[in-house]
């Protein structure tokens, strides 16, 4: 089994890029179809994304715009843990199709705090696709159209996710060894 180490810890392969890729295609399909004269702007979720968009993007074939923002974690006076704000979103969203590209869904707390500051901004429609699913490991509600991947609640690196800044250029990806 193909391993790797990633600072103080080892991963070993999870999944392929030819499995990952072949499950882009079919969101990437259904997207095509779904998407047809909606005019959508797709809003890709940084760092993560930045493969899954990339890949996603390239076979997105209706006439359609793409942006990225940041989830930053800021200092909240809350004491559920950390905040975090949409930042870098240049477009006005309002009355359109949107689609939030994300390399995971994990707690699903990045989405629901996500979907929930962007439904200020009056879009028509919200649409959210992401690269991998942890349904085990969901602790908020969120909507989620298009999941390419379900996959248990194991740590992963590689395709754009990381393990302490590390491991995102990975083109396959690698679940922590013994967990
Ligand atoms: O469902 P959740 O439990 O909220 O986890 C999912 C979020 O965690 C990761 O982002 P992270 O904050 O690690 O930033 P990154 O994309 O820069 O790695 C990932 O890209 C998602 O945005
Ligand atoms: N790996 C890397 N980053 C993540 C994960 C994961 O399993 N879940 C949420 N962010």
């Amino acid at each position: 089994m193909k391993t790797v180490k990633i600072k103080d810890k080892e991963f070993e392969l999870f999944l392929t890029q030819e499995v990952i890729e072949k499950a882009i295609d079919d969101i990437a399909e259904k997207l095509n179809k779904d998407l047809a004269g909606k005019d959508p702007l797709f809003i890709c979720v940084l760092n993560g994304s930045f493969m899954y968009a990339s890949e996603l993007m390239k076979r997105v074939t209706v006439p359609s715009e793409v942006s990225f923002v940041k989830m930053s974690s800021y200092q909240g006076t809350s004491s559920s843990g950390k905040l975090k704000e949409i930042y870098g979103l240049e477009e006005d969203i309002t009355d359109r199709t949107i689609v939030i590209v994300e390399d995971i869904v994990d707690t699903g707390y990045t989405m629901s705090l996500m979907l929930e500051q962007l439904a200020c901004d009056s879009p028509k429609e919200i649409l959210v696709t992401t690269l991998l699913l942890k349904p085990d490991a969901l602790k908020h509600k969120v909507q989620l159209d298009y999941v390419a991947l379900e996959i248990p609640s194991d740590f992963i690196v590689g395709y754009g996710l990381d393990y302490d800044g590390y491991g995102r250029n990975l083109a396959d990806i690698y679940k922590i060894k013994n967990s």
